[in-house]
């Protein structure tokens, strides 16, 4: 992994500042988005907020309501802007790594009636592919080695601590429930071991972003 640049990157929550950098193996390109001074080392230092968040361009630019990807990326850098600290990596592994093609393959199936896990599966794929090795260079680039990361995924947690990253405490990142996604999301806590608080079908009204 190779750190290319740095910049600032105005939004509506925060002027934060966004490092990019290069995968040696897949040319693909990633990014680190940090407020404050999120640096660990040295005594008394609190773990910063932190999300590592999978590519879905579909949810994060194009307002898709089949998944809570959107959501939760507006909801993690609103939470870092009020606590004026913390990091979100954005991680180019869309569609849990089988690619955006293939994602909205799995999803035409998922329109036939198979459940995210089920679509993976007809199209030869695992459930997830994704491999988050790529998160240590940028954290160790940072200078981050312990965080408090906002996931509902334990499979990201343990992850990240097989890496020798500290997870200090896991923040529950449960926002987005809509109709268009409720069956997703009973999948995600059914098949995927999700630690989501409500996942039977309800009715619910649709989320604003
Ligand atoms: N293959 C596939 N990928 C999907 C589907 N829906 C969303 N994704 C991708 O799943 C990734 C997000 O995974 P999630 O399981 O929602 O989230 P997570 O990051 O593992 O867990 P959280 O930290 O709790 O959000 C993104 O890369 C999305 O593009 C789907 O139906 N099929
Ligand atoms: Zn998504």
């Amino acid at each position: 992994m190779t750190y290319v640049a740095s910049c600032k990157l105005p939004t509506p929550y925060a002027v934060f500042t966004i490092h990019g950098f290069e995968e040696g193996a897949t040319g693909k390109e990633h990014l680190a988005i940090t407020l404050g001074d999120v640096m660990t080392t040295g005594d008394g230092i609190e773990p910063p907020l932190a999300r590592t968040h999978s590519e879905c361009l579909t949810g994060d630019a194009l307002f898709s309501m089949r998944c809570d990807c959107g959501y939760q990326l507006d909801e993690a850098l609103r939470s870092i802007a009020r606590e004026g600290r913390g990091i979100l990596l954005y991680l180019r592994q869309e569609g849990r790594g089988i690619g955006l093609l293939n994602k909205v393959k799995a999803y035409a199936l998922q329109d036939k009636g198979a459940d995210t896990v089920e679509a993976n599966a007809a199209l030869g794929f695992a459930d997830d592919l994704r491999d988050y090795s790529i998160c240590k260079p940028m954290l160790d680039y940072l200078g981050v080695a312990s965080l408090r990361l906002m996931t509902n995924n334990p499979r990201k947690v343990a992850s990240l601590e097989a890496l020798g990253i500290n997870i200090a405490d896991r923040v529950p990142l449960e926002v987005g429930r809509n109709p268009h996604n409720t069956h997703y999301l009973s999948t995600k806590a059914g098949k995927l071991g999700h630690l989501l608080t409500t996942h039977q079908d309800d009715d619910v009204a649709v989320v604003g972003r």
